[in-house]
């Protein structure tokens, strides 16, 4: 739906010269929920304002919905646009008019009649839960009912495509999931797909199919987050199941084992001591919802070598589980 091929842009030029973005290429399904995320100035923003080119591209290509937007010309460009929503961190919204108004606005834009405008406003205001508030002004509400105007204004043209820029990063915690929900809802029943930039993992955690880490202008890792948990040195994994610190003057043997799908819940680490005749040591354990499936992860120690653990480890592997050696050599 969304693929981007190649994609590199440069800020500056000489001393002041900064790659934002370094051969990027990612590809977003239909009906995803995509999320990039990496740490301040990785290349984020750029990257998805590449998208609806508010950012053009050095080299490289980006395709939308079969159209291929990096060779549009500004009056095709603009008719594009009607099919990419964007909502933003500050929700950009405009103060002198109500909720109602803002929303009108987006479809005034794209030459809606005032009759239409009205029932369409009214439509996606309802879809958003901000029905009973068509009237207010922005000022008069929430962070989070803001967010929501700026959600019902990037649905109003009906796109396929949503941007979404850090569009929780200004919302406390409980707010930040009501959102997450309602963009998670307007996945489903509009089959719209979502591109989104975060660098909060709670974000990708909760709402994202897929994922991609962003390091220095450079893509370090993307795929499925189901797959992503069962890739061993998956660094997206360790972000989405963090188990606190290895300890430090260690004898024995440090494992992390992933569970997912069926595996999550039988007795692995009783079976094991039994079987092996080891004591077991958990010094982590995490168990979260990934892309809607249940997954754990459990940092155990086991005494002795890798080596001396050879069958206990290969026991675990051979039960499906993904295992990988914290500490000890590598087996
Ligand atoms: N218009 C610009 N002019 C010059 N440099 C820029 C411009 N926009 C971005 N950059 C630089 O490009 C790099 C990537 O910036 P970008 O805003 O894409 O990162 P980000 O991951 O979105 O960061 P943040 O999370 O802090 O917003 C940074 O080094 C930034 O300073």
């Amino acid at each position: 739906m969304i693929s981007i091929s190649h994609v590199s842009k440069t800020f500056g030029v000489g001393d002041r010269r900064t790659v934002a973005l370094d051969d990027v290429s990612l590809e977003v399904g239909r009906g995803e929920i995509f999320g990039v995320v990496g740490q301040s100035g990785a290349g984020k923003s750029t990257l998805i304002r590449t998208v609806n080119l508010l950012e053009r591209p050095d080299s490289g290509e980006i395709t939308v919905d079969g159209r291929l937007i990096t060779s549009l010309g500004d009056r095709e460009l603009r008719i594009a646009r009607q099919g990419i929503g964007m909502i933003f961190q500050h929700f950009n919204l405009l103060s002198s008019r109500t909720v109602r108004g803002n929303v009108e606005l987006a479809l005034e834009v794209v030459g809606v009649d005032g009759r239409e405008r009205r029932i369409r406003a009214g439509e996606i205001l309802e879809l958003v839960g901000l029905e009973g508030k068509a009237d207010a002004y922005p000022a008069q509400l929430s962070g989070g009912q803001k967010q929501r105007i700026g959600i019902a204004r990037s649905l109003a043209a009906r796109p396929s495509v949503l941007l979404s820029d850090e569009a929780t990063s200004a919302l406390d915690p409980e707010t930040t999931r009501s959102i997450l929900e309602l963009l998670r809802t307007i996945n489903r029943e509009l089959g719209l797909t979502v591109l989104l930039i975060t660098h909060e993992m709670d974000v990708v955690k909760s709402v994202c199919d897929s994922a991609a880490l962003i390091e220095g202008g450079r893509i370090a890792e993307q795929g499925r987050l189901v797959e992503l948990i069962s890739t061993p040195g998956s660094r997206l994994a360790r972000e989405l199941f963090p188990l606190g610190v290895v300890p430090a003057n260690t004898s024995g043997t440090v494992i992390d084992i992933t569970f997912s799908g069926g595996l999550a819940d039988r007795p692995v680490i009783a079976q094991l001591s039994r079987t092996h005749a080891i004591d077991v040591s958990i010094l982590g354990a995490t168990i979260e919802t990934i892309a809607g499936n249940q997954a754990g992860r459990t940092r155990l120690e086991l005494p002795g070598t890798p080596a001396t653990n050879a069958a206990a480890i290969a026991d675990l592997r051979g039960q499906g589980l993904l295992v990988e050696i914290v500490t000890g050599d590598a087996a």
